[in-house]
């Protein structure tokens, strides 16, 4: 069954239809074989709101594939969808719909497999309530603490714990208590208001839609009854106006407008708002809707604003009811879900997407993991898959926000890995953090230009990257003595010297190497900035790190030097004789052995050490520094 343009109309013509009736979002998230497919098959079925397509192919994919003789096998309903994600064909979540004439009931569903763990994110961020499916002989799983965490992390408070195939444990009734209880437990620890366990088997179709016999000691509802009559709170934090600007509708000069959905609250025409993170202020002048103008907009709607006056407003900024604005903020206390195939490392650079603004974003510290299985804070410097941790972020530009567990929308949050393009992260805005409030820029009268003048040279960075012995300081040494001869002001810093001293405290682990270059780049730029010509003689092997070095500088300021020497080469020289030691396993996390190198893309020069001798390729550099230097009378 695929997600077609026509089901993606449907629903959306489903949701106009309903709109205004009572309404249910939910997701169902369970591990693998623990029956998910069935239970929402059956649910779809015995509600007898499947689709006719859907039928007619459900009776015969049954037929055909089935594991249930002639009776329909409600998993091929959905099995359909988990094959085509086999084949690595992106859908983030698949969205159901059906209803009672008690309700209606949107359901996002997350597949079990641990990889999928991105789209139940997705999935909980706009649920209001989680099924969550375990074996009743298996009961809670590792799986089922994480999926409940997910749930709790994105704002969840209720959920149903669906103990599915009760018929194979006799219906057991202590089986069944045994479970409950463990989970209340667990859903009570993460915060969760109301966790409800129902006894269901799926295949038989108890518990279900109806009540059964089969368990007359139960004397709960049964899963749809209860879905249709849990009262969840749909409040989404404060009332004050908040819409996201998702883009700025220009189509000629007469006319500017800025559109998006309204995250929180209502504004009528003639308001005053304020323009965020900038701060300017106007009126609502028109506030346009699908069919026409409109008095008022509020939460949920999606229109186009135009303001009284000329604001400098960009997709991304949030536009907000002046009298009670969002907080601004670039440093903040979140909680994060990495998602990522490759470790989140503190101080590497992502991409972080909020509301409809994106930007450059750093975990500047992880503050603890949490075990999902025990709830234990755990000490950690990196995260790895699907790991949870409290962690603090900061960004390259404040942005208006919520906290999340008001407002889902102006606090939630994901990072992008700025390589790939794929989403690493998910995570919630706690707080924002004040640190840096107090802090501004000062200004000093001397700049960079003057102190470059006062040198007659202009200042810029030569990074040299490349495997331990491939000649980094050998030829950075010899361009240093060469353009000290002719008079410039210079400066090489190296990683063994500097890990002496200001890197003491890092080692050779992948967030020690990103940490140790952030570092560096810092102190490099401050020396641009006194007017120097810097020679960075660091391993420097990740591309990520190189590419915030170069963000640093200014235009044409950034040189990357690729010294690009074989890595058996840099073997057969071993200087310090690193490498002899590194096979005989007496060094780990050897750069080349076990600790890759990315080598550079498109690096300004590049210096082969097997094809000419190092003072050759310095003179080569010295050149090319002096091809921009200002003539100033000393000679090459
Ligand atoms: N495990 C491991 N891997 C790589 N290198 C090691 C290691 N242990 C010690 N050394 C010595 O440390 C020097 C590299 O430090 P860097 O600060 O340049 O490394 S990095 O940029 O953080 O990767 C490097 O110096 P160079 O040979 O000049 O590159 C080595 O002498
Ligand atoms: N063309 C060359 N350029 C630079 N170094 C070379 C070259 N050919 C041989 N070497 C030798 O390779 C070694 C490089 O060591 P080093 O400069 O300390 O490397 P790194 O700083 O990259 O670890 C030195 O012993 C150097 O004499």
């Amino acid at each position: 069954m695929t997600v077609t343009p026509e089901r993606h109309a449907a629903l959306a013509a489903y949701l106009r239809k309903h709109e205004g009736r009572d309404q249910l979002r939910f997701i169902t998230c369970g591990s693998v074989d623990d029956g998910k497919s069935t239970l929402l098959g059956r649910l779809l079925y015995d509600t007898k709101l499947l689709f006719d397509d859907q039928l007619a192919a459900l009776a015969r994919d049954s037929k055909r594939h089935g594991t249930q003789g002639d009776a329909l096998d409600f998993a091929l309903l959905l099995d359909g969808l988990e094959a085509e994600r086999e084949q690595g064909i992106t859908i983030d979540v698949a969205y159901r719909f059906f209803g009672t004439d008690k309700r209606g009931f949107i359901v996002a569903d997350c597949p079990g497999h641990e990889q999928y763990t991105r789209n139940m994110a997705t999935g909980a961020s706009t649920a209001e309530l989680a099924v969550v499916l375990v074996d009743a002989r298996k009961g809670v799983l590792t799986q089922t603490r994480r999926h409940t965490w997910i749930c709790a992390l994105f704002g969840i408070r209720h959920v149903v714990l669906a103990v599915n195939k009760m018929d194979l444990v006799d219906y057991d009734r202590s089986r069944f208590e045994a479970i409950a209880a463990e989970y209340t437990a667990l859903a009570y620890a993460l915060g969760i208001a109301d966790a409800t366990c129902i006894p269901l088997s799926a295949l038989c179709g108890d518990n279900v839609t109806a009540r059964s016999p089969r368990m007359p000691w139960y004397e709960g509802p049964s899963l749809l009854e209860h879905l249709e009559t849990v009262r969840v709170e749909r409040a989404t934090g404060g009332t004050g106006f908040r819409l996201p600007v998702q883009w700025v509708n220009r189509p000629d000069h007469g006319f500017r407008g800025y559109a998006g959905t309204v995250a929180q609250g209502r504004i009528a025409v003639g308001a005053e708002i304020v323009a965020l993170p900038g701060g300017r202020r106007s009126r609502i002048a028109r506030i346009i809707g699908p069919d026409g103008d409109l008095e008022v907009a509020a939460a949920g709607q999606a229109v186009t604003l135009t303001l009284a006056d000329e604001l400098d407003i960009a997709r991304g900024d949030v536009i907000a009811d002046a009298a009670h604005p969002p907080q601004v903020a670039d440093q903040f206390a979140c909680r994060l879900l990495w998602m990522g195939d490759a470790p989140l490392l503190p101080g590497r650079p992502y991409w972080l997407k909020i509301g409809a603004r994106t930007v450059g974003a750093q975990v500047t510290e992880i503050r603890h993991k949490i075990d999902v299985n025990t709830q234990a804070e755990l000490a950690a410097k990196r995260l790895e898959l699907n790991e949870v941790a409290q962690c603090n972020l900061s960004l390259d530009q404040p942005v208006a926000f919520e906290p999340y567990a008001e407002n889902r929308t102006l606090g939630g949050f994901i990072l992008i890995d700025r390589q790939s393009n794929a989403t690493v992260a998910g995570g919630t805005l706690d707080f924002a953090l004040r640190r840096a409030g107090n802090v501004h820029w000062q200004h000093i009268d001397v700049d960079k230009a003057a102190r470059a003048t006062i040198k007659g040279q202009k200042p810029c960075c030569l990074w040299f990257t490349g495997l331990s012995g491939s000649g980094k300081s050998t030829i950075a040494n010899l361009v240093e003595r060469r353009l000290h001869a002719l008079g410039y002001h210079t400066y090489i810093l190296d990683g063994d010297n500097v890990r002496h001293g200001l890197n003491r405290d890092l080692g050779f682990t992948d967030e020690d190497r990103v940490e140790n270059i952030r570092r560096v780049a810092e102190v490099a730029k401050l020396m641009v900035d006194a007017g120097l010509i810097v020679l960075v003689s660091f391993i420097s092997p990740f591309r990520s790190e190189r590419r915030m070095a170069r963000a640093l500088f200014g235009e044409g300021e950034f040189l990357e030097v690729f010294v690009d020497t074989p890595l058996a080469e840099c073997e057969r020289r071993d200087p310090k004789g690193l490498y002899r030691r590194a096979r005989a396993g007496q060094i780990s996390n050897f750069t080349g052995i076990d600790s890759p190198y990315e080598a550079p893309e498109a690096p300004e020069i590049t210096l082969r050490t097997v094809e000419a001798e190092a003072g050759a390729l310095a003179q080569r550099l010295v050149e090319r520094v002096l091809s921009f230097e200002p003539a100033h009378g000393r000679e090459a």
